[in-house]
């Protein structure tokens, strides 16, 4: 058998289709301010992607971008005075932050309305809760990809391997939140293979290359990697991707899959914050 391919570039620019037409409808134009500190050249890139992607939807790009000796109370003023800026209505802090800053911290200073990356205390509750709320990017991006391929949720069992708060945490709750029984791996996992093996859907955001090989993946399976790797041979994602396509149902590329519909996602956030703002 032969996998899918979870196109996650053509899905991202409907999404920013979308996007584009819910912007003309506003009336005004949403203002996102990203918030990059330091120089690490993965996060710079991100940032620079996110801020293209705003500009050609019309979204007002309110970049803000701080030396990495940066105090911790400079970027708290400066995130409380985005916070009060009628012209901001969405903020993204892009993490990881330099050791010396407590991210935690400064994301609880960004107003939960305002949240487009979903990342604040508030809007983590509100998902844990099952209320409406913002959602993280990366996770909402992976539900697209499985809607749009039409893979049934309810019911199925669905397997996540990570648990943090930007990917993995969230990733489960909404599945959760659309009846599939859920099972979070991570790095203490036995056997790690085979709970991965009875995924009908399975979702890998551990950050190691490779980590899920073909005999890890149930035949007709969907399998999402949301391992993003730079090698020389180019970008590399947490599957095996030539072993597991081969087994799979459906399967998402790295690049092309995940990475394309977290900005996609982000663009849509910004648009319903604006919107209930
Ligand atoms: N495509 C995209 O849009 C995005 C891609 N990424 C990429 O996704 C990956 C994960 O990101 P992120 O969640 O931020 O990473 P983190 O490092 O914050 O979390 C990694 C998680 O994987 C778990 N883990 C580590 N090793 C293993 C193992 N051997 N077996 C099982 N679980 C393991 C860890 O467990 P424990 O908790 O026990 O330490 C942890 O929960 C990275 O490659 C990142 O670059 C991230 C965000 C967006
Ligand atoms: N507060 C915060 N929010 C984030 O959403 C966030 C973050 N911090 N820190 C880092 C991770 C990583 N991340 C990616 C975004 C886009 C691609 C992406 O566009 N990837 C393209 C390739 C781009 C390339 O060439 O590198 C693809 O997979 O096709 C990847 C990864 C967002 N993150």
């Amino acid at each position: 058998m032969t996998a899918a391919i979870l196109d996650g570039r053509l899905l991202a620019e409907k999404v920013v289709a979308r996007a584009t037409g819910d912007i003309a409808a506003l009336g005004r134009a949403p203002g996102l301010a990203t918030v990059l500190v330091g120089d690490d050249p993965a996060s710079a890139l991100y940032v620079r992607n996110k801020r293209r992607q705003c500009v050609a939807v019309g979204i007002r790009d309110l970049h803000r971008r701080f030396d990495a000796d940066v105090t911790q109370d400079e970027l708290a003023e400066a995130i409380r005075a985005l916070g009060d800026d009628p012209g901001v209505t969405g903020i993204l802090l892009q993490l990881p932050l330099p050791p010396h800053l407590d991210a935690d911290a400064l994301l609880a200073l960004i107003p939960p309305d305002k949240d487009v990356d979903g990342l604040t205390e508030t809007s983590a509750g509100r998902l844990a809760l099952g209320r409406p709320g913002l959602r993280p990017c990366t996770p909402l991006g992976v539900l697209e990809l499985l809607d749009a391929h039409g893979a049934t949720l309810s019911g199925a069992e669905a397997v996540v391997v990570g648990r943090s708060s930007l990917v993995g945490k969230p990733m489960a709750q909404l599945l959760l939140g659309r009846d599939a029984t859920v099972t979070v791996c991570h790095s203490r996992t036995r056997d790690l293979a085979a709970v991965c093996r009875r995924a009908d859907v399975l979702v890998v955001a551990a950050g190691i290359r490779g980590l899920v090989a073909a005999d890890a993946v149930k035949p007709g399976a969907t399998v999402i990697d949301v391992g993003i790797h730079r090698t020389p041979g180019g970008l590399r994602g947490d599957v095996d991707f030539p072993a597991v396509s081969a087994v799979a149902g459906a399967i998402t590329p790295v690049p092309g899959g995940v990475g394309p519909m977290t900005i996609a996602m982000l663009l849509a956030n910004t648009v319903t914050a604006a919107r209930t703002l």
